[in-house]
């Protein structure tokens, strides 16, 4: 919830949409049934310009790049921008046909305690390094044409989605 309200604060957006994924493709071990996720994440994300949507599952996509060209066609006249924490970041150069996301829609990175250095380090970061918009400059993001990407330092949690389950069971 909090990177979501920043994020629409900082990137210039008009709504975001929480993907309630149906499975992270780089987690082995599978995620609780989608009808249950999808039910909590709508019981506590409410806000007019917030979307819950199982719209991954129902398109039959798990990579993000699949997801995003998917919904591309879906919706032509929608300006896509992909969000993430910094921790994905430091990963994206292992997701599959990383490059079709970083050169298809803008990045908006909000940090993360512990990811903000690996983050700024990381491949995806340097080979995009020349489409990087300063932090300052975030709202332009949401109008920017791909590649473009803004890492944007929020006020930081350190929480994680583990541990909020496992103080919860
Ligand atoms: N505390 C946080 N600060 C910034 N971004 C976050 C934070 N927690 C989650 N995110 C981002 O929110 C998105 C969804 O994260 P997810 O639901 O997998 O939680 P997680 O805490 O990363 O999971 P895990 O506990 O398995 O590490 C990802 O893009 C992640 O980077
Ligand atoms: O496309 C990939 O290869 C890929 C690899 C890792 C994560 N993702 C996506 O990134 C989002 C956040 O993932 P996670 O596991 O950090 O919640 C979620 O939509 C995943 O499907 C996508």
């Amino acid at each position: 919830m909090h990177i979501t309200l920043e994020a629409l604060k900082r990137f210039g957006l008009d709504r975001v949409w929480w993907l309630v994924s149906p499975g992270n493709p780089l987690k082995t071990r599978g995620p609780a049934p989608l009808s249950e996720r999808l039910e909590r994440a709508r019981a506590i994300m409410r806000h007019p310009r917030v979307s819950v949507t199982d719209i991954e599952a129902r398109l039959g996509t798990r990579a993000t790049a699949d997801t995003l060209a998917a919904l591309r066609a879906c919706y032509p006249g929608v300006r896509f921008v992909w969000l993430m924490g910094a921790d994905n970041l430091a990963q994206l150069h292992r997701w599959q046909n990383w490059r079709d996301i970083a050169d298809s829609v803008p990045v908006g990175v909000l940090a993360r305690p512990g990811d903000r250095i690996s983050a700024r380090m990381s491949p995806a970061a340097r080979i995009y390094g020349a489409s990087r918009i300063a932090g300052g400059a975030s709202h332009l993001l949401g109008r920017a044409g791909a590649p473009a990407w803004c890492f944007v330092n929020v006020p930081m949690l350190d929480i994680s989605s583990t541990q909020i389950r496992e103080g919860a069971g």
